[in-house]
């Protein structure tokens, strides 16, 4: 048996040698003749697994260490009989990380006080409803749109993309990108969204590039019906639209999703899944050597500190999203080296709290984040 990997998925090494034989390649050069005599592939977004790639192969099982799958044709693939999975929730914590640091630091920049804001989440699943917390502890009132989950649950909680639309201060996108069908988001944020716009809303892209026209965004942020932008995804990458990165306020190379526990987790998951299908026994493998923080301790001192300033303190001590833009505006040529190279980032679990002056119901609210009390 034969398994191609990506060599970009960290940590997998050493999880299916002495077991069947194994070959590590770049996503890119993951082609019909490498994949002509494997059983299975481990992937990530950057290989098209579609007809092209899989045609007369003996592939009968793709896994992808990602959360998304829009890079795999899953209709070519039920008709080929080829089964695949991803790995989902693996990596919504990092993104909710993200989000947060993009919001605190946005909040500083534009003296705002978060919890006097209005936050619209487009796409409420594994990510949207952990940044729907995130913002709910902030203080913000905030609006959930998710379609398919209305028709399954009832209304409840849920509101249309237009009341988002006409309220939100600030929108955050958390929908998978689905080309067609009812819940087509390609394209979701068009000229019409924009001119629909009520609030002149900062807008963060944090799923898809393809779910915002490029061509309609940069028109909407140079007539002012949207005040900012905050973009890890981007259209058409690695080769984005640099009159847009100009236009925007925080700019990162699609790694919203990139600490070391979400690239683990996703292993781990495509190893589960690779062992189960093919009986491998391999269900006790975990990922070892995840790189601990530089700084695991933090220590807060919220004498004259507001809720928000000690939020952020905690928050921007494990990630500070700046750094990632300002490596990313110093070379934006190098996209995928920039993700490939991305330096170790730990999530709020990784990370203890010392705090002096801080009132219990803050320090409740960190726990609730994920950081370890002291
Ligand atoms: N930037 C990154 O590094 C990164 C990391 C993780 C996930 N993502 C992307 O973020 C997106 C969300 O991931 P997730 O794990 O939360 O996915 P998910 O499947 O758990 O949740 C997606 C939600 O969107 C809803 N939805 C579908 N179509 C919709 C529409 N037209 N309007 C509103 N809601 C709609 C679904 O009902 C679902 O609840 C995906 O596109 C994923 O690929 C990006
Ligand atoms: O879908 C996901 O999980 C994310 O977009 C993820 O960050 C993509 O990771 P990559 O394919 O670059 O490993």
């Amino acid at each position: 048996m034969k398994i191609i990997i990506d060599d970009k998925i960290p940590y997998i090494q050493g999880a299916f040698e002495g077991v069947v034989e194994v070959i590590y390649l770049p996503g890119n050069k993951t082609t019909p003749e490498i994949v002509k005599d494997a059983d299975a592939i481990v992937t990530r977004t950057r290989t098209i697994c579609n007809e092209q790639l899989l045609a007369g192969s003996a592939v009968k099982f793709i896994a992808t260490a990602t959360i998304g799958y829009d890079h795999i044709d899953t209709d070519y693939c039920e008709a080929a009989g080829i089964q695949w999975t991803n790995a989902p929730g693996c990596n919504s914590k990092s993104v909710e990380q993200y989000i947060a640091s993009a919001l605190l630091v946005l909040a500083q920049k534009n003296n705002w006080i978060l919890a006097e804001k209005c936050i619209g989440i487009v796409g409420v699943g594994n990510v949207g409803s952990k940044v729907a917390t995130v913002c709910k502890l902030l203080g913000m009132k905030v609006l959930l749109n998710d379609p398919p989950r209305e028709r399954a649950e009832g209304k409840g909680h849920f509101v249309s993309l237009q009341h988002v639309l006409d309220e939100a201060d600030i929108i955050s996108l958390h929908v998978p990108l689905n080309m067609t069908g009812e819940d087509a988001t390609f394209h979701l944020c068009d000229r019409t969204f924009f001119t629909s716009l009520k609030r002149k809303p900062v807008l963060i892209n944090s799923c898809r590039g393809e779910v915002i026209d490029t061509t309609s965004v940069k028109e909407a942020l140079q007539s002012g019906a949207l005040s900012g932008f905050v973009c890890d995804c981007w259209e058409n990458e690695p080769d984005i639209d640099l009159e847009l990165l100009a236009l925007t306020d925080l700019a990162t190379p699609h790694i919203a999703g990139y600490s070391r526990d979400g690239k683990a987790t996703g292993t781990l998951m495509s190893v589960q899944a690779i062992s189960n299908f093919f009986s491998l026994g391999l269900n006790n493998w975990r990922p070892l050597g995840v790189e601990l923080p530089v700084h695991p301790v933090i220590e807060i001192d919220g004498t004259g500190l507001t809720e928000q300033d000690i939020i952020a303190k905690a928050v921007l001590s494990t990630y500070d999203i700046r750094d990632d833009d300002r490596r990313f505006r110093a070379d934006t040529t190098e996209f995928e080296m920039q993700r490939g190279d991305y330096p170790v980032r730990r999530e709020f679990t990784a990370y203890t709290l010392h705090t002096v002056n801080v009132p219990e119901a803050i320090t409740e609210k960190l726990k609730q984040l994920g950081f370890m009390p002291g």
